[in-house]
Formats: C-alpha cells, structure tokens, sequence
C-alpha cells in the first residue's frame, strides 16, 4: 500500500508537503489512474506552487468504483446498525487521535488557517459519532389491521449514494455525506473538488482501518466529466451534491434522467439584519463571524449585512476597525485569522466583484486589494485584504462618526455612496471575504428587502426584544436563521437550503430520511377475500 501523506508529515511547514498520490481509492485501496493524460495540478494557495497532481477518473475507472461499492453495500446493508455503529466509532476515533495532522492538510490543500481547519476536522469525527449513535435506532412502525393482519415497516438503505462536493469544507464534506450514508447501510461514492483532493483519500484510508468492507466508501478524482458519469450511472440510488446552483441544476437534471434521488446544498447570499436595541459588540462579532470564516468562502455566510439606520456609524466604525486588524498570512501559523483564496482565478474574481461595485457606487470602507504577506515564501499565494462595502464616507475621513452621523445620515448624498440592494456585489454570491452593509429603517421594510433573493440558505437578526426575534425568524425565506450569532452549525441541527439554495438536509437526526426508505410489509392471517 502507497505511504500515507500522514506518515510524512511531521514538523509540516507551508510549501514542503509532499501529497502521497495516487488519490483515488476504491476496493480497499488507493487505485493508480489509468491514464495520466488529463492530469490537472493542484495548487497549494499560500504559496502558488504546484501541490500534486489531480488526474480525473473515466468511464470505467468510476464503473470500477461503483462496482466495488456495490459489493460492499452488500455486506454492509446485512450487518445491524449496532455493529455498524461500532466500525464508525472507530473511524471517530481515529480521525480525533489524527485532527492536527489532518488539519494541517486541509490548510496546506485549502488555505483555510490551521485554527479553522482544526474546528472542521473535529466537525467531522463529531458527526461520524452523531450518525453511528443514530445506526441502532432505524427502525420502522407496526400497524394493526383488521381481522388479525397487520403490516409493518422496514427502514432500508438506498443502495450505492454518489457524495460530490465543493472545494470550502473538503473533509467536512466527505464526512457529512458519508457517516449518515454509511449509517443507514449505504456505500458511497465521494468525488472531492478538483481544487482540494487530497483529505477524502484520507478518510478512506480511516474508514479501511476502522474495519468498514472493502469499497464501502470510495473516493474518484475528476471534474465535471467524471461528476457527470457518477449522476447517470444506473447503479447509483441517490446523488448528495454540494456545490453551486448552476452546477446543482445540472446534477438534478442528469440525475433526473433514472430517477434517482438527489440532494442539493447550493449557493447562498444570505441576510445578517441588525436592530438598533442590539448589543452592539456582539452584533459586530456576529457580522464578522458571519463574513470572514475561510476567507469568506462559506456557502450560508451572512453577506448582507442591513443595518438599523440610527446605529450606522457605530457600527461601521468597530467593524472596520476589525476587520483591518485581522492578520493575514501563513494558514499554518496558530496567530493567522485569514489565509489565501483557493486559488488565483477565485482571488481575480472576488477582486473583479470589488471594482464592479467601485463603479457601480459602493464605497470601499477597507480592504478589497491583493494582499502580498511579508514572509518571502508566500509571494505566490493568493491574498487578499478583507473587505467592507459601506455606506458612509464619514469614516474613511476620519473623525468621530458618532458625532457626523446625524449630518450625514441627513444628507442627500447617501443614495449615491450606499450599498444598494440592485448592486451586483449585493446580488451576487461573492464567495470570498467581500461584506455589504445595508441601511434599513423598518422591521417590515428589511424583511421584505432580506427575502428578496432567488437564494434561501440562512439569514440572521441581532436584537435584544425577544418578540421581534422570533417574529423575524419566522419571516425569513431560508433553512437556518441565527437569533444573536452567525454560523453556528453543529452536526446535530438540519442544515439546508430554501428556494434556490437547494433542497433535502444535511446534519441532524432528519438526514436519516435522505439516505433510507421505507418498505412497507403487509402481513395477512386469515382467508383471502378476492372479488373473482
Ligand atoms: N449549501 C452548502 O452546504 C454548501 C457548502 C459549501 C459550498 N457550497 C456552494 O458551493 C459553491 C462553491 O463550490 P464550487 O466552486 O466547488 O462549486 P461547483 O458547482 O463549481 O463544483 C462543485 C462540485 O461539482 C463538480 N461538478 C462540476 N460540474 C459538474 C457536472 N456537470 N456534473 C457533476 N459534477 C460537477 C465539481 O467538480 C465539484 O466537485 C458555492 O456556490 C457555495 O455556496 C454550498
């Protein structure tokens, strides 16, 4: 077997990990792409150099992988959820006893800061736990009929389910798909981004050593060609994507095509709404909770931000001030709050989206340039400085904006220096760490302005009156909604999309439904009565 990239990476250090390819896995085993032809590289973000590289799986490189899942699924779907709850634990176990040096990976793969990587590894083995604690409990109904019969119902697995994700969360995602997956007495096969290959062959490896059969979760390399043979192969029961809404549209379109079940957790451009009765320091905590985690490539990021009028400019003035003092550099180093963007076409992009609303009117408050930290070694990564999209120019002058703001919130210049809600950057998922800060007068005007959006996936209001919380809550036109936090997503509470952001959940006990069905079993005592 290939040494593991684990074993070789004592004393890690940005730009001098070697990756251990081949990156693929099924049968218990990595696997050796057939042919080298349409290797791709993979960059390491902090410094731009090439970190392996991600050759794409064919026609019969994924048949070969379905093929072993299938057996797999086999062995696994007999087996009772108390002793698939035991090999899941196990894996639990393993990825808890291994977090840093995973971590380290994910950083060095993603450019997300070790701080970060490390709550995202801890995510995982969480919901591995979470989901073998719920094996033992699938169960179905007994329901009496007349004259002595009865039927019953059996909860089942789905068969083969295909895991295809985004590049943000790489070994959040593969875990996220698979323990509920594996859980119900699924297989799966994962295709990870091909930006961020490297953790799920590790997660394979886990899952092998935790005593999982051979080809029970199996990982394939690729793009959209190889995500799209996984969408139509006929053996595959359900598709779980993780992705954008244009890509998601073509997964359930493909996958419509046999009818199999899907799963889509899309795009979001969600809401952050902040009353002037809040507790002001945790509402600015909240908005940059709510902004900047990995660089502000977080699908349910809150990155509108509206806020209350009458508070304007104390806010903007705290939230500027921290997010200038973010420090941004070295993912590796435990000081770092900001890593690198995935990559350099992300980096243009979200820097596109910066001068785009330049002209369009938006004030730049801070950041929003490439950033070139200081340490020789990351010249090449791609940086950039955190960004608030604001409402006033009081602020960039200097001076107090607590006492101009009533002269300046007067004036007639704010219609032409806001944020406003037809602007591209506020319309648009930016996907990199870009906040829009909104003014707003009335609950029942910045309710209607929050829901305003093709997308759905999370919103949040800051306030202190409990009333109007609730009352926000249940007006947001979206699957999660943070009462005085951003972000909080533990493996325990359902996790999904309204409107375009997708639909079907991930986390919580609810999962369990998107990877089993339910066979019913109807059971006859006595004589049949037929009609002829
Ligand atoms: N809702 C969530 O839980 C969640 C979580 C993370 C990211 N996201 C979203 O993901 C997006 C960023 O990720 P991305 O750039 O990797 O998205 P993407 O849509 O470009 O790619 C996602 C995955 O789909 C694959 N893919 C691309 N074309 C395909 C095709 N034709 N058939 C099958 N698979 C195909 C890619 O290779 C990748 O693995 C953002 O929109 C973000 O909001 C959502």
């Amino acid at each position: 077997m290939a040494q593991s990239t684990l074993d070789s990476m004592p004393g890690a250090s940005t730009g001098t990990v070697v990756i251990t390819e081949p990156l693929n896995f099924w049968g218990g085993k990595r696997v050796k792409p057939r042919e080298e032809k349409n290797a791709e590289p993979v960059f390491e973000p902090a410094t731009g150099r090439v970190l392996c590289q991600m050759v794409p799986c064919g026609a019969e490189e994924v048949d070969e992988a379905i093929q072993s899942a299938y057996a797999a699924y086999q062995k696994w779907s007999k087996m009772a959820g108390m002793e698939r709850a035991r090999v899941m634990l196990e894996a639990a176990r393993i990825i808890r006893e291994r977090r840093e040096k995973i971590a380290k990976l994910e950083a060095i793969n993603n450019g997300k800061t070790i701080t970060e990587a490390l709550v995202n590894i801890d995510i995982s083995w969480k919901s591995i736990e979470y989901y073998a604690g719920l094996a033992g409990t699938l169960a179905g109904q007994h329901i009496q009929l007349p004259g002595g019969a009865f039927a019953y119902s059996r909860r089942e697995p789905l068969g083969v389910c295909v895991g295809i994700g985004a590049w943000n969360f790489p070994f959040v995602i593969a875990t996220m798909k698979s323990a509920p997956a594996l859980a119900c007495g699924n297989a799966i096969v994962y295709k990870p981004s091909p930006m961020a290959p490297v953790t799920a062959v590790i997660l394979a490896e886990i899952y092998k050593e935790a005593g999982v059969p051979d080809g029970l979760f199996c990982v394939v390399q690729g793009g959209a060609e190889t995500g799209s043979l996984l969408c139509h192969h006929p053996k595959v029961a359900k598709v779980s994507f993780t992705g954008s809404v244009p890509t998601g549209k073509k997964v359930m379109e493909m996958s419509a095509k046999s009818v199999k079940q899907v799963t889509l957790e899309l795009g979001g451009k969600s809401p952050l709404i902040i009353f002037k009765d809040c507790e002001l320091e945790n509402a600015v905590k909240g908005a940059l909770m709510a902004n900047f985690l990995t660089q502000g490539q977080v699908c349910c990021n809150g990155t509108r931000v509206f806020v209350q009028r009458e508070i304007m400019p104390q806010f903007l003035e705290e939230v500027v001030k921290r997010t200038k003092a973010i420090p941004v550099g070295d993912p590796l180093l435990g000081s770092t709050r900001m890593g690198p963007l995935i990559s350099k076409p992300q980096l243009e992009k979200v820097l596109g989206f910066v001068s785009q609303a330049k002209k369009e009117g938006a004030r730049v408050l801070c950041g929003g340039d490439p950033f070139v930290p200081s340490d020789p070694k990351l010249k090449g990564g791609y940086f950039m400085s955190p960004c608030v999209l604001g409402t006033s120019n009081t602020l960039v002058n200097g001076g107090t904006a607590h006492a101009q703001s009533a002269l300046f919130f007067n004036t007639q210049s704010l219609s032409t220096d806001n944020c406003r809600d037809d602007m591209t950057c506020v319309k648009e998922e930016i996907f990199g760490p870009v906040m829009s800060v909104l003014p707003f007068d009335t609950e029942e005007e910045v309710i209607q302005r929050a829901n305003n959006t093709t997308f759905g996936l999370a919103s949040g209001v800051f306030t202190r009156d409990i009333s109007r919380a609730h009352r926000v809550a249940a007006s947001m036109e979206a699957g999660t909604c943070f009462i005085n936090n951003y972000n909080i997503n533990p493996i325990e509470l359902p996790f999904g999309g309204y409107k375009m952001s997708g639909f079907g959940r991930e986390n919580g006990q609810v999962t369990i439904e998107y990877y089993s069905q339910l066979k019913t079993v109807v059971v006859e005592m006595g004589d049949v009565e037929s009609l002829f």
